[in-house]
């Protein structure tokens, strides 16, 4: 008689991870995040005010990832609106627009704002990618070069970049994905105290206090926030 046939593949993980979009107003953060989530494009893209917030599900070598995607309002008017929500992130996207050098310029008060409010030790390496959208404006357009990116993300140890197009889709599930392996391989360095790292965050468990949501007709989150005593309500218009 023949023994059973026993599936032997391992059970596969599925980590949550929360994942920031930071940049400038304009550089298409929400068009990203809708291109990556739900695989449309607005032309007609209103600015973010405070933050939104999305989940999508991906698969990565064998594993399953929830990102829960905060896209950030880049304007400068919203920065106490947003602010509250870096901490606990996992991962960091900055971006900027290729056509938009003032917006590459500031990825670097992207960065310090972000390491201040999320909390991040300096000396502790964080997952961030670099992402230059916009990349299907013509090359008479383009103000920011490939060249220039990766002097910058040399200089401030970051070894994930991109360019992409929400526009044409290029890149954008690329990004993503580039992302999460980032964290995965930082988390296993930490794992093995290669280097120093934050815990792992379970949303979960870690919120920043108490949260109500629901969707709207766009898919947009619209929420009432209680941050430490302080209830913050969060509008897509
Ligand atoms: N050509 C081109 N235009 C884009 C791309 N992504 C976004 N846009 C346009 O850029 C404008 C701004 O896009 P948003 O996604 O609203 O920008 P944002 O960074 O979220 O802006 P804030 O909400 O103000 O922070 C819109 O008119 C979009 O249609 C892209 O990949 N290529």
């Amino acid at each position: 008689m023949s023994s059973p046939r026993v599936n032997m593949r391992p059970s596969s993980k599925n980590t949550l991870l929360k994942v920031v979009i930071l940049g400038d107003g304009g550089v298409g953060k929400s068009c990203l995040m809708n291109r990556f989530v739900s695989n449309q494009f607005d032309e007609h893209s209103f600015h973010t005010i405070g933050v939104e917030f999305l989940n999508k599900d991906i698969d990565i070598d064998g594993d399953t990832y929830t990102l829960q995607i905060w896209d950030t309002a880049g304007q400068e008017r919203f920065r106490t609106l947003r602010t509250p929500f870096y901490r606990g992130s996992d991962i960091c996207m900055l971006t900027y627009a290729v056509d938009d050098k003032s917006s590459f310029r500031n990825l670097q008060l992207w960065r310090d704002e972000f390491l201040h409010y999320a909390d991040i030790k300096e000396n502790i390496q964080f997952p961030f990618i670099v992402v230059g959208n916009k990349s299907d404006v013509p090359n008479s357009e383009r103000e920011v070069s490939r060249v220039e990116m990766e002097a910058w993300c040399s200089e401030n140890s970051i070894t994930a970049l991109i360019e992409t197009s929400a526009k044409d889709s290029s890149n954008v599930q690329e990004a993503f994905k580039m992302a999460v392996r980032q964290w995965s391989k930082l988390e296993t360095r930490a794992d093995k105290n290669e280097l120093p790292f934050n815990d792992t965050v379970d949303l979960k468990k870690k919120q920043l206090g108490s949260k109500t949501s629901c969707c709207t007709s766009s898919g947009m989150v619209l929420s009432v926030f209680d941050v430490h005593g302080v209830f913050i309500t969060i509008i897509s218009i």
